[in-house]
């Protein structure tokens, strides 16, 4: 083989390097993917129980190696039901990923469109002031993913963003207050949404639904989710599942600049606490 070199008696090619290099940064992404999640002891699960199988298969055992081998042959399958959120979050991240356009900012149209960025600034004098009088707040900021599905669960609105009508949605006596707002392309395109809420084990027993419905959505879409928590007061940043909490007004400034427009964050924002780690 051309350009192939030898380790002892096995033959290396160089396509056999890349294909190496490749399937270790799959599986990386994938660890990183599903870490922290419920999915990650699913895979476990099932990766220990296709190494039993193999390991029965070479002990030559044909009954149980039928019976896993039926198990087996529809792994494919089980594991897309099983794994669709994260296959989903996959795919989005290659999406991401593969936009060279908006990753290298190599076009000029492009750096237009960030020089006429969201004013987040109606977001944290909202969020400061519901903190303030302990009126609990959710309010979902679409990536790439527009969110229509959990916008169309919701009273759909599409007004221009104001910290006076955040307020009044908010309000606990306002018939919109429940549920989540959705922002979509600067604008509040819905509220009195319904997130889907995070299984994860690991969150602890002190977060209520707002917050593990934050989580939830982060899982399995790229968006960026602020919480006002209505029995602390205390604001929180959520993006793929990690919470950013206890903010003060210039670090959640900075997170919402960093998560939303890819700025540069401060040394001094707070620091990501995954679910793993809050519950330890
Ligand atoms: N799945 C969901 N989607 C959207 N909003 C939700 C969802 N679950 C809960 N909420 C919102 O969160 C509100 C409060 O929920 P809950 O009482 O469980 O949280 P909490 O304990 O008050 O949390 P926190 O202290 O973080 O405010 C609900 O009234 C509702 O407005």
């Amino acid at each position: 083989m051309i350009g192939s070199f030898s380790i002892g008696f096995l033959r290396i090619g160089w396509i056999d390097v890349v294909d190496v290099l490749l399937v270790t940064t799959l599986f990386y992404q994938l660890y990183k993917l599903l870490t922290g999640s419920v999915a990650l002891k699913v895979f476990l699960g099932f990766m220990s129980l296709y190494l039993f199988y193999l390991v029965v298969k070479a002990a030559g055992m044909e009954l149980l190696t039928s019976i896993l081998g039926q198990f087996m042959s529809v792994g494919v399958l089980a594991g897309i039901i099983l794994f669709q959120q994260e296959i989903r979050r996959f795919l989005l991240n290659v999406g991401k990923a593969t936009s060279f356009g908006s990753r290298l900012r190599v076009f000029p149209w492009r750096r237009e469109a960030n020089a006429d960025r969201m004013n987040v600034t109606p977001f944290i004098e909202a969020a400061k002031s519901m903190a303030g009088k302990e009126t609990g707040a959710l309010i979902a900021f679409s990536m790439a993913s527009d969110l229509k599905f959990f916008a169309d669960s919701g009273d759909l609105l599409d007004a221009a963003v104001s910290k006076r009508l955040l307020l009044s949605i908010f309000n606990k006596t306002s018939p919109l207050h429940d549920g989540a707002v959705i922002i979509a392309n600067g604008r509040i395109k819905a509220a009195r949404c319904i997130l889907p809420v995070s299984e994860n084990p690991d969150v602890p027993a002190s977060m209520g639904l707002r917050h593990r419905a934050a989580i939830g959505l982060t899982e399995v879409t790229d968006a960026v989710v602020l919480v006002v928590s209505e029995e602390t007061g205390q604001i929180s940043v959520v993006r793929g599942g990690e919470v950013f909490r206890n903010l003060s007004g210039p670090d959640l400034r900075a997170r919402l600049n960093e998560f939303l427009f890819d700025a540069e964050a401060r040394p001094a924002a707070a620091a990501a606490t995954t679910a793993a780690d809050m519950a330890a």
